[in-house]
């Protein structure tokens, strides 16, 4: 059991205001209350002069200080948003953005998507009134690849810079380079759709630790502190390290439950499953406690979870609950879930490498930085006074890294480099990343993207199919397979599949003897089949219900369907928008397999004499997870769309092929000897 020893970092101490009235106009007063106290609303006058006297600022501050909500209305009280520019404002995830420009929406009492907008992928508010734009940092850089200017925007935010997402590092070299050519054309040229270019105002806002990267990435660029938070949040440390951090964080929350006031409890965990186990097992503790202590409600959050169903955690509890938000890291940075008082920290996060050698990734619970403890603790304490328990000694939190490895030192790109390539930047090796990833990784990634056909010989974007490829919201091997799709009339199949596999689902039920990919679309068909039967079902709640019971009877996860199910919907929509014909091949399920043959033939694998697998592209050697419908059968060849390193190299998600199919589909590659 993770045991509180006190350690109280107090800060500047302030109770909580008492809970919203319902009444609108005393809700309107609050939040001007609310707006008056934050630390950053002494500081605006201040805050404007330093963005008018400089081109690029570099904004530190505490978790809950107020900037990302606030900066934005005061730069447009300032005028920056005048003649229709815009200010723009990027998050590194997705549910920030949603959930801060609908804040910002009520603080500015406008409807969403007026004044106040958000654009994430697939899911776009904006509208021609959209002054303060919220986005995801993956949406803007899209944006750059058709106004390259980026000329509807006087200001551009990047915010929570020091999580260096792989989206965020290739923003802060694009927009200097974007900031450099409006300056030296400004006034003269017209940017996107004949609108005047004016000088770009950068702002880059950031955890304190990390500064310093900044300013001098931006050749001394001046940096701007704001201090204090608006609550205290009082840490706890364990005395002892846990052995199990999940049967640790479990007593943890029923000894809130039974021993704290009033207050809803933020745990951090590391993935779906462990989130779903804990989910389970609370509900299971529940049942053996008398009738008025059940009153505890588990709720999930994570980044598989359809957009609804995450925005549930921030609806109030029932009266009388308590909410417990079990939360990946999703949960980590910029979001305010109202109603959190108490805040769990495991101290583990699962991180995701890519090793370009091997063509693998890993993915690993490793232990979380400073900072990203530091800004779990920061959920706590946003509406009131809070406490965080960490399940770790203090002494194991001074060991930690300062700060978390920049994602682009450990991911694939291939995605990022197709997008530089589509916005005419060429020389990728020679492209100023604030930290530059491994020649090795570079050259990797041109490799595939010519492999796959989205570069010509001389590392040009490919016309027609690169930019097919860049437009697709996809990694460019499943963009690739679409297109491929298209050629061998399965386009229906493979959007399925590719919905399938973003949304990982489960697969247990309609198993193929063919493999993972087949089993995919006959659990997506066998679940559409049932709705088209039952289509006289209009509402939505009633369509929701059919399918989870449809799911529970069949051992599919739900949730993970439905995100499908929308996935499927969104990227159809892009085809169609690019003119494909979404055909099917009906049961032709060779054709189907020759299809992801010709598109994954770069992620081959081949059996080997004592039963285990090459690769045939990296020559590791690799076995069949035990969850693939393929482990007992064991196919002399194989597609596979993971490799991973576990406790063994699995490769999972597998179809079943003919290894001749590689040299006739893929004849740039393979050799029949091989
Ligand atoms: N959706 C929301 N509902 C209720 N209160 C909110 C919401 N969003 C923000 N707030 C309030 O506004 C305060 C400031 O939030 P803001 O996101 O601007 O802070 P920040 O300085 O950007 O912090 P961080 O770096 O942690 O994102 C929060 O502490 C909280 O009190």
């Amino acid at each position: 059991m993770a045991q509180g020893e006190l350690k109280s970092s107090v800060l500047n101490r302030k109770r909580n205001p008492k809970s919203p009235v319902a009444s609108r106009s005393s809700k309107k007063q609050k939040i001007a209350e609310h707006r008056k106290s934050l630390p950053i609303a002494s500081e605006e006058e201040r805050l404007i002069e330093a963005v008018q006297k400089n081109d690029i600022l570099i904004i530190v501050g505490e978790t809950g200080s107020g900037k990302t909500t606030q900066l934005p209305q005061f730069l447009f009280n300032a005028g920056f948003c005048r003649e229709g520019k815009m200010v723009g404002i990027t998050q590194p995830r997705r549910i920030a953005a949603l959930t801060i420009a609908k804040r910002v929406a009520e603080e500015c009492d406008v409807p969403l998507g007026q004044k106040v907008g958000y654009s994430v992928r697939f899911d776009d508010t904006t509208s021609s009134s959209t002054r303060l734009k919220y986005m995801t940092d993956g949406f803007l850089l899209r944006e750059a690849l058709v106004d390259r200017l980026l000329s509807r925007y006087s200001v551009i935010i990047i915010d929570e810079a020091h999580e260096r997402t792989v989206h965020t590092d290739v923003l802060l070299a694009l927009l200097k380079k974007v900031q450099r050519e409006r300056s030296e054309i400004g006034g003269v040229l017209r940017g996107c759709q004949g609108r005047k270019v004016s000088p770009l105002k950068l702002i880059i806002m950031s955890a304190s630790l990390d500064a310093r990267v900044f300013c001098d990435y931006y050749g001394g660029a001046k940096d701007f502190h704001v201090e204090g938070r608006q609550f205290d949040v009082d840490i706890f440390y364990t005395v002892h390290p846990q052995t199990d951090y999940v049967d640790a964080a479990l007593n943890t929350i029923f000894q809130i439950h039974s021993e704290e006031e009033e207050g809803d409890i933020l745990v951090f965990l590391t993935g779906q499953e462990e989130i779903e186990s804990v989910e389970r097992l609370v509900q299971e503790k529940l049942k053996h406690l008398p009738e008025d202590e059940r009153k505890l409600l588990p709720l999930a959050i994570f980044s598989a979870l359809p957009s609804e169903q995450q925005m549930r955690v921030f609806a109030p509890a029932p009266i009388g609950f308590r909410k417990v938000v079990l939360a990946t890291n999703i949960a980590e940075t910029s979001i305010t879930i109202p109603g959190i008082r108490y805040v769990v920290d495991s101290g583990v996060v699962k991180a995701r490498t890519y090793d370009p050698n091997k063509g693998m990734e890993t993915l690993d619970v490793v232990p979380v930085s400073k900072a990203q403890a530091i800004q779990r603790s920061g959920r706590a304490g946003r509406d009131g006074y809070g406490k965080s328990f960490h399940l770790y000694p203090e002494r194991d939190f001074w060991k930690l890294e300062d700060s978390t490895k920049p994602e682009i030192k450990r991911c694939n790109l291939s995605n990022v480099i197709l997008q530089l390539k589509a916005l005419g930047i060429d020389d990728i090796l020679g492209f100023d990343f604030i930290d530059k990833p491994s020649r090795y990784a570079i050259v990797k990634a041109l490799a595939e993207l010519h492999l796959l056909g989205a570069l010509t010989d001389d590392c040009k974007l490919a016309k027609p199919a690169g930019e097919q490829m860049a437009r697709l919201p996809l990694e460019p091997v499943y963009s690739r397979a679409l297109i491929l799709a298209n050629q061998f009339n399965c386009l229906e199949e493979m959007l399925i599949i590719v919905a399938m596999l973003s949304a990982r689902t489960s697969r247990n039920h309609f198993v193929s003897v063919e493999g993972d990919h087949l089993t995919y679309l006959s659990v997506y068909r066998e679940l559409d089949e049932f709705l088209e039967e039952r289509k006289a079902e209009k509402s939505e709640a009633k369509v929701e219900k059919i399918m989870r019971k449809w799911c529970k009877v069949n051992f599919v996860n739900s949730r993970s369907l439905k995100h499908a199910r929308d996935i499927y919907r969104q990227i159809r929509g892009n085809v169609e928008q690019m003119g494909f014909n979404v055909s099917s091949c009906g049961n032709d399920m060779l054709e189907y397999r020759r299809c992801i043959a010709a598109s994954f033939f770069l992620k081959a694998a081949q059996r080997q004499m004592d039963g285990t697998y090459r690769a045939l592209e990296s020559g590791e050697i690799v076995h069949i997870h035990p969850s693939s419908v393929l482990f007992r059968s064991k196919p002399e060849c194989v597609i596979f769309d993971e490799l991973m390193q576990t406790s063994q190299k699995y490769i999972n998600n597998l179809t079943r092929i003919d290894p001749l199919w590689l040299a006739e589909l893929a004849p740039h590659h393979y050799k029949t000897e091989e």
